[in-house]
């Protein structure tokens, strides 16, 4: 991949939890406004993978971290480089959705306010924060309604939009339709595939079909390593490992 392609990037990484090694030489690029997959069974360290990003260990006594994390050129753990700076160009979604107990406006306008955005430009942001992430015309006249009275599908699209709202570059998603029915799940996907263009994307998934139909590139780990990754449907369709091609056929999970 060309230098210039990639947004993100992990290398020489290893992980432990205590004694636990949990993640084991990796090396890994993310191409930039590409959606990534990480696909591999439970315990493999896709989530711990993917919380380095954005700094999500450091308050975890008994987390030892290796190896180099970059943002283009920005190394993400250099030592003046604050956790808030680093959340502010990558933002994340989480399995469940996780709205503030707060009105639908006050959701995406409290990260605003925090971020020192100026009154007088937070309601167009977050008018278009909500567009962007197809939930406006369900909510553009309930904005003071508590978030946590919409359906789980609803709350996670809002708690996408709180994410863009802050324009970050880079968005992690962890099992982001984990909770959610089939018909909502494909909402998320459908708007995870649209935000591409502005955004690069990785997606922690379980779901075979999911990492399909959304993603461009698949990294297939197995107890902390990387097995095998490249383009979606080349790794699906012709697997150049035996672990992954058992893995992708669901031998095993
Ligand atoms: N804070 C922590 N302290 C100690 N061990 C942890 C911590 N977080 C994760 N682990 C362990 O690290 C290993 C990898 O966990 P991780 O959540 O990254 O896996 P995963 O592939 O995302 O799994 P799943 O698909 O089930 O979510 C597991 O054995 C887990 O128990």
């Amino acid at each position: 991949m060309n230098k210039d392609d990639i947004k993100l990037s992990a290398s020489s990484v290893n992980l432990w939890f205590g004694n636990k090694q949990v993640l084991k030489n990796i090396n890994v690029s993310f191409p930039k406004n590409q959606i990534t997959a990480l696909i591999g069974p439970s315990g493999c360290g896709k989530s711990t993978l993917l919380r380095c990003f954005n700094r999500m260990h450091d308050l975890s006594p008994d987390a030892r971290i290796e190896g180099k994390f970059l943002l283009e050129q920005q190394d993400l753990y250099e030592n003046d480089l604050s956790v808030t700076q680093v959340r502010s160009r990558i933002g994340m979604v989480f399995q469940k959705a996780n709205p503030f107990p707060k009105s639908i406006y006050e959701n995406i306008n409290y990260g605003l306010k925090i971020n020192d955005v100026p009154k007088e430009k937070r309601q167009s942001i977050i008018e278009n924060a909500l567009k962007e992430s197809y939930i406006w015309e369900e909510v553009k006249d309930e904005m003071q309604k508590p978030a946590t009275r919409l359906s789980g599908g609803q709350q996670q699209r809002l708690c996408i939009a709180r994410a863009v709202s802050l324009r970050p570059e880079v968005i992690l998603m962890d099992e982001p339709c984990s909770a959610l029915d089939p018909l909502s799940t494909l909402k998320i996907e459908e708007l995870i595939v649209k935000l591409k263009k502005d955004y690069t994307i990785i997606i922690v998934t379980h779901n075979m079909q999911q990492a399909q139909r959304v993603a461009d590139k698949t990294v297939f780990m197995y107890l902390g390593e990387i097995i095998e990754e490249g383009d979606t449907k080349t790794l699906f369709s012709d697997p150049k490992n035996d672990l992954t091609a058992n893995y992708v056929k669901g031998h095993f999970g």
